[in-house]
């Protein structure tokens, strides 16, 4: 479930009227989703989506991710543009909460993808890359490397009643970051790009959604996550070296890897299988059992940062 605030019909004709996108004909809260609540929204003039940025989120962020979604949206990515009012303004208040209308991108998630996916994710992230490399302003990772003590800390002794082999793994990964690497290339990135959070029809990826974890850091880091998100099974027991190799070769079209990015991989996936561990460790111990929300198994990541501390360059790649 995503709709935490709820939003009447006359809320929302009330909000519309800032706006040049005619009136509401219907609108349903969206069910998929964890952090935000989202409704969809059809008006005279189209098809959009309605965020209201809930707790877990900093406002102050808000306009970076606007602006980088605009950016994005201006140079002709498939990332659904903010809409701005007629001031101007696409980052608004609605019912005590941030919000911000949003275009409705097409398209379907897909839940295990086809290696020609995977090159159109690469294909497209690679897109993003280049295209956020006039992207000045700058957002330090919350959740990059200097995080991932802290968040095992507060998970503590409850790593172990995730599972008995947590704690080893998780201070193996903690201290191989003691060399996390340094040099390599920095810019905009997503910092999530999920299956759940890529758009593709007929295997075009027609939406990149949730930028809400965007940030500036390594860009191979960025690389690496969408790698552990789109190339093992679920669960994470299985990698699958051909849509690791798709993957590469859709990135490689529209970007490429320098040599040191390529040596940097292993060491970078396990420290992204640690970050989707911790914070869906945090979530599973304080998650009450009454929500609604799904919480998402940190062993699905803690295998594959297994598999990431065993890699070669050439397995990430898929070769
Ligand atoms: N611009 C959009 N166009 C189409 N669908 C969208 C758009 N934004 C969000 N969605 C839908 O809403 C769901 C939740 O959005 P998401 O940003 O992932 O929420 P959360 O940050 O709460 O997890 C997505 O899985 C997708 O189905
Ligand atoms: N992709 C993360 C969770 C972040 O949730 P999202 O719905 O905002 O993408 C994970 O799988 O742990």
């Amino acid at each position: 479930m995503a709709v935490y605030t709820p939003v009447t019909a006359t809320d929302l004709a009330g909000f519309l009227t800032r706006y040049d996108c005619g009136r509401a004909t219907s609108f349903k809260g969206i069910a998929e989703g964890v952090s935000n609540s989202n409704f969809l929204v059809d008006t005279t003039s189209g098809r959009y989506v309605l965020t209201l940025y809930e707790r877990n989120i900093d406002a102050n962020d808000l306009p970076w991710f606007l602006s980088l979604m605009t950016h994005l949206a201006d140079k002709g990515l498939p990332v659904p543009r903010p809409i701005a009012d007629r001031d101007g303004h696409a980052l608004q208040t609605l019912n005590g909460r941030a919000a911000c209308l949003i275009a409705f991108a097409q398209g379907v998630s897909i839940a295990e993808p086809t290696p020609a996916e995977c090159h159109a994710v690469g294909a497209a992230l690679g897109r993003l890359h280049r295209a956020t490399a006039d992207f000045v302003a700058v957002r330090a990772n919350s959740l990059g490397v200097t995080a991932w003590r802290p968040m095992a800390a507060k998970c503590g002794a409850g790593l172990a009643k995730i599972d008995p082999a947590l704690p080893v793994l998780v201070a193996d990964a903690l201290a191989a970051t003691d060399s996390w690497p340094t040099g390599l290339p920095v810019g905009t990135i997503h910092a999530d790009l999920f299956p759940d959070n890529v758009l593709l029809d007929h295997g075009d990826v027609t939406g990149m959604i949730d930028f809400y974890f965007a940030c500036t850091d390594i860009r191979a880091y960025d690389y690496v996550v969408t790698h552990a998100a789109w190339c093992f099974s679920a669960i994470g027991t299985v990698h699958y070296p051909d849509r690791a190799a798709a993957l590469a070769a859709g990135y490689a079209e529209t970007h490429g890897l320098e040599p040191a990015e390529v040596a940097a991989l292993p060491r970078l996936g396990e420290g992204a299988a640690l970050r989707f561990v911790l914070t869906r460790a945090y979530d599973w111990l304080h998650t009450p059992p009454e929500a609604l929300v799904t919480r998402k198994d940190p062993m699905a990541f803690a295998r594959r940062l297994a598999w990431y501390a065993r890699a070669t360059p050439d397995a990430v790649l898929g070769r």
